[in-house]
């Protein structure tokens, strides 16, 4: 990573409600959901390489070099551009994989916006919105970086502004699939629509949450240990389940009761992503 001309986060995110409408003949389902980003994630440090090859220096357990989406997102921009850059990328991997806070999503969005800087390609939003689209349903909103109301499959975005509360966000042991459970018989895929962006009356609810709840007992425990303390919810399709306060110390409070078992962390919800905040900043210094 010291290696690195360019160091920009991968923060995480948060379903506040997944609502599952339907599902399209392609097997995807049409789902409503909000998004807000967390002060928390990964890291991942980039350097440019004038031989075109793209090389990620850290390797995750169960991930071939060339299916790691920071990979796939690297060369699939590297092949839009046309560009003969390549990179070196190092990670820093902070967020739980198949936990249901996006870090896939999130690195291969940083990914984008990080070589979209350090080759100079002047690529906009929506352009690296669509590429990343084609990685997977969730990069969008990381490559938009506005905590956003969304439909379709997950890329139809509106920008919500929401509070702005600490969330404590517990980490069940247990890797979650997200195909596994978009596959499952027993997902309810008929939640009415609701019409005005946001968050719903009453907050909603998370779909997902019975069918994982009933497959994985860490995620249906973990669940029940924090609904001792505030109502808790599970994000995505698990297996992190989360409860928000007002400040940062009582939700330390609370994750200090949780037992060693069960990992927790604390982090502020933000409807601007750090990315965003990083590269702003980097764009001012350089015009200053
Ligand atoms: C559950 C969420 O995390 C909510 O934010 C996302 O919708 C999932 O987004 P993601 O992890 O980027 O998902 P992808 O990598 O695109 O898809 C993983 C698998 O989830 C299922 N999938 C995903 C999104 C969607 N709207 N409908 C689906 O049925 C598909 O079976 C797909 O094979
Ligand atoms: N850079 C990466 N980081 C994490 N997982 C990756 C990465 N590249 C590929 N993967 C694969 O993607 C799978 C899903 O990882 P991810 O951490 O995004 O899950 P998730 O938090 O459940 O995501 P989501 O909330 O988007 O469903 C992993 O199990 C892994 O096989």
């Amino acid at each position: 990573m010291h290696e690195a001309t360019l160091i920009l986060p991968a923060p995480a995110k948060l379903n506040l409600f997944l609502h599952i409408l339907g599902r399209r003949p392609d097997g995807y389902h049409e789902l409503q959901t909000v998004f807000q980003f967390l002060d928390y994630g990964d890291e991942l440090g980039f350097r440019r390489r004038e031989d075109g090859e793209i090389r990620l220096h850290t390797a995750i357990a169960g991930v071939p070099h060339d299916s790691n989406l920071i990979v796939r997102a690297a060369r699939r921009l590297q092949q839009e551009a046309g560009t003969e850059l390549g990179a070196d990328i190092w990670l820093d991997k902070r967020l739980p994989m198949g936990g249901g806070i996006g870090g896939g999503s999130s690195d291969a969005a940083t990914t984008l916006l990080g070589l979209n800087h350090l080759w100079q390609l002047g690529f906009d939003l929506e352009r690296l919105a669509a590429l990343g689209l084609e990685l997977g349903a969730d990069v969008p909103v990381f490559v938009r970086g506005r905590a956003a109301f969304a439909s379709g499959v997950g890329e139809q975005l509106v920008p919500v502004d929401l509070e702005e509360p600490w969330f404590l966000v517990a980490v069940p042991q247990v890797s979650v699939s997200t195909a596994e459970i978009f596959c499952a018989a027993e997902l309810t895929r008929n939640t009415p629509a609701i019409r005005v962006c946001g968050l719903p009356e009453g907050g909603g609810h998370n779909d997902c949450q019975p069918v994982v709840e009933q497959r994985y007992p860490e995620v249906r425990n973990a669940l029940n240990l924090l609904n001792k303390f505030v109502p808790a919810r599970m994000t995505g399709t698990g297996a992190c389940v989360f409860g928000s306060f007002p400040n940062h110390c009582d939700a330390d409070k609370v994750s200090r009761q949780l037992p060693a078992t069960l990992p927790s962390f604390v982090a502020q919800g933000r409807n601007v992503s750090m990315l965003h905040r990083k590269l702003e900043a980097l764009v001012q210094e350089v015009n200053a």
